[in-house]
């Protein structure tokens, strides 16, 4: 039998038994059978040739499908990605628990602002390095060894941190830590797509980003609640980690490999069994087909030798996924997501909350405001799809990040002016003295703002230098001692006073808002989908490691940008950097909604930019796509077998 009649019969076999199970399912449903049972029973009965004539006919297919599909969804798919997203979860609590347990831990190791930062940045920097080793492993041992592998380490990195007798201990912890993230963070968003039916399978990736913002917020929470600790409050904070991760590693013990991986293995008994397992009743006759098969054209295509990196470069459409994957995943990070987090706690002291401890508990609302948004991209990915929330967010994310900018330079431009100018007794030629104004007192990080206040007016300022151990104390003079400070005196570092606080707090606000629900996760969902499967874990690997990269020099460069561009100019920065993104993706993200993780492939097949296509230019890649699934190829507008 030709390869051509064998598949025709196959899909037509494979077709008529979904129909047959539909059409059961829904037969006391007059107007549902009527709508989907024929256009799939006409559309396979006419053959791949005819399936493919028509847009209509593609759509009414898809929507039977994704209608069936939804039907039928096992709650184990649920199950699966739950568990999953712990991973992300840890990704979140662990970047997110650090600020808190910082405060405590400078004062309880008298940590040097040198051994803060690397204390901060090595786990990020760690993160980077194995989110690229990560890829070869995935290939390797495929994506549940990997997944135990990293809740393992976080399990050792948690026990390590909380038990550090010193700050060189607590860095091999923050490292460990960090290994395990990089590698969670680029296996979980490939296990769930590749296991996920594709209806759902936006929705459930753009959970595991849920679980990060999730575990962000439990973090700030849990920072809150121990930073009242006098004494190791820090190693509840750390260690604390190991509760998920122990639980995903006990999880992972009986969930299934990815069925397509292990197709891509050859464990093809295997791979049918978590497949069926998955679906639960559904027929996989199809599913498992179609991953077979694009698996088998991939290696015609793609069979060149040489590492999968060079592969993918030399492979136009794999090189074109990667620079979206990439770019996206950088824009992400130059938007500034970890800046504005970071910065929250001033932004909110700057606009009145003069309590320090009162300023972690409101950051814990930054990070839920973060979680929040993130639901109405859970909610939003497969109703708008995946470029129009991407391109609405980083307008958004860039307009708020104008705002913020605007505010910033109306604080500059009304700073208070320094009245007073005390001599330090240790060291008279103190610079933060000789400031005549708050804002380039504020930019140096070794002065703070000392000044009185009432309803109308700033008097009585001074900049003096800070307390290295506290920031929230002066090293000496009026403001040196926070609880016996008198009424109406206050200490300001990192911010000026101002009256225009309420446009910043606007702009962390809008911010938040616009960024979470699709700059956040819409870069990890798509990178999770747009690679074939040669290339997925290479893919991902290189696009998280970006991610991890821009993190790390967002976060180490932002207090260098803002000291030599002001707060004002380095937000400018960012907006003119999110206008950047938003170009990109218009230019270049396709839209992946709905589609079988085998037919992503075909977008990238002929151009960079399939935005801005017309209706017809989407008509034909529908075609196009339809055709690449079934094995066939277009010539002209015929449709002619592929051997
Ligand atoms: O998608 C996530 C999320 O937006 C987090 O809030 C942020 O801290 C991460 O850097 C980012 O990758």
């Amino acid at each position: 039998m030709s390869r051509k009649s064998s598949d025709n019969d196959y899909t037509l076999r494979s077709m008529s038994n979904l129909m047959g199970e539909r059409r059961k399912k829904v037969s006391d449903d007059g107007e549902r059978s009527l709508i989907k049972a024929p256009s799939n029973a006409s559309i396979s009965s006419l053959g791949p040739a005819a399936a493919t004539s028509t847009t209509s006919a593609g759509d009414l297919e898809r929507a039977a499908r994704k209608q069936f599909q939804q039907d039928v969804t096992p709650a184990f798919v649920y199950v699966l990605a739950v568990f999953s997203a712990l991973g992300g979860f840890l990704f979140g609590y662990d970047t997110g628990v650090v600020s808190g347990a910082m405060l405590l831990l400078k004062r309880e190791m008298n940590l040097s602002a040198l051994w803060q930062e690397v204390l901060v940045s090595s786990t990020v920097g760690a993160a980077a390095l194995s989110a690229l080793a990560g890829g070869f492993l995935n290939g390797l041992f495929g994506r549940r060894v990997c997944i135990l592998l990293a809740s393992f380490i976080f399990s050792v990195g948690g026990i390590v941190l909380s038990t550090a007798p010193n700050k060189e201990v607590l860095l091999v912890g923050r490292i460990i830590v960090g290994l395990g993230l990089g590698i969670a963070s680029m296996t979980v968003p490939v296990y769930i797509a590749e296991s996920s039916p594709p209806h759902l399978r936006g929705q459930l990736v753009t959970v595991n980003t849920l679980f990060i913002t999730g575990g962000q917020f439990i973090a700030s929470l849990v920072d809150g609640a121990f930073s009242y600790l006098r004494h190791d409050g820090w190693r509840c904070m750390l260690g604390l980690s190991v509760v998920p991760a122990a639980l995903q590693f006990v999880g992972f013990l009986f969930l299934p490999e990815s069925p397509r991986w292990l197709i891509q293995k050859g464990l093809t008994q295997k791979a049918r069994r978590v497949l069926s397992q998955i679906r639960g009743n559904q027929n996989i006759d199809e599913e498992y087909d179609s991953i077979k098969s694009s698996i088998e054209e991939e290696e015609k295509d793609c069979g060149g030798g040489g590492p999968v990196i060079w592969r993918m470069l030399t492979y136009p459409p794999a090189r074109r996924a990667l620079i979206v994957g990439c770019g996206l995943q950088m824009f992400q990070q130059l938007s500034g997501i970890n800046t504005v987090m970071y910065y929250s706690a001033t932004i909110l002291q700057m606009s009145g909350v003069r309590d320090d401890k009162l300023a972690i508990w409101l950051a814990s609302v930054t990070a839920f405001t973060n979680f929040l948004f993130t639901l109405v991209g859970v909610w939003l990915v497969e109703r708008v799809g995946r470029r129009k929330l991407t391109l609405g967010s980083i307008i958004g994310t860039g307009l708020s990040l104008t705002l913020l900018a605007i505010g910033f330079l109306l604080s500059a431009q009304h700073t208070p002016p320094v009245t007073l100018h005390p001599t330090d007794p240790a060291a008279p030629n103190s610079t933060c003295t000789q400031y005549g104004s708050c804002e380039p007192c504020m930019l140096d990080p070794t002065c703070g703002f000392c000044y009185r206040e009432n309803s109308t007016s700033v008097f009585d300022s001074s900049c003096v230098p800070v307390n290295q151990a506290f920031t929230g104390e002066a090293a000496w003079g009026r403001c040196s001692n926070t609880t016996q400070m008198r009424a109406g005196t206050y200490w300001a570092y990192n911010y000026c006073p101002t009256s225009y606080s309420w446009i910043v707090l606007l702009g962390l606000i809008l911010y938040l808002a616009f960024f979470a629900p699709g700059m956040g996760p819409m870069p990890w969902t798509v990178n999770s989908e747009i690679y074939p499967l040669w290339a997925r874990s290479t893919g991902n690997a290189c696009s998280a490691g970006v991610n991890w990269t821009f993190n790390v020099l967002v976060s180490l460069t932002f207090l260098h940008v803002a000291q030599f561009l002001t707060y004002y100019g380095a937000f400018f920065l960012y907006s003119s950097l999110a206008l950047l993104g938003f170009l990109f993706i218009f230019g270049c993200l396709p839209e992946t909604k709905s589609r079988r993780l085998e037919e992503i492939e075909a977008l990238f097949e002929n151009q960079l930019c399939s935005c801005g296509a017309s209706d017809s230019d989407e008509g034909r890649q529908i075609e196009y796509i339809r055709v690449k699934g079934s094995n066939y190829h277009l010539s002209d507008n015929d449709a002619s077998d592929v051997e």
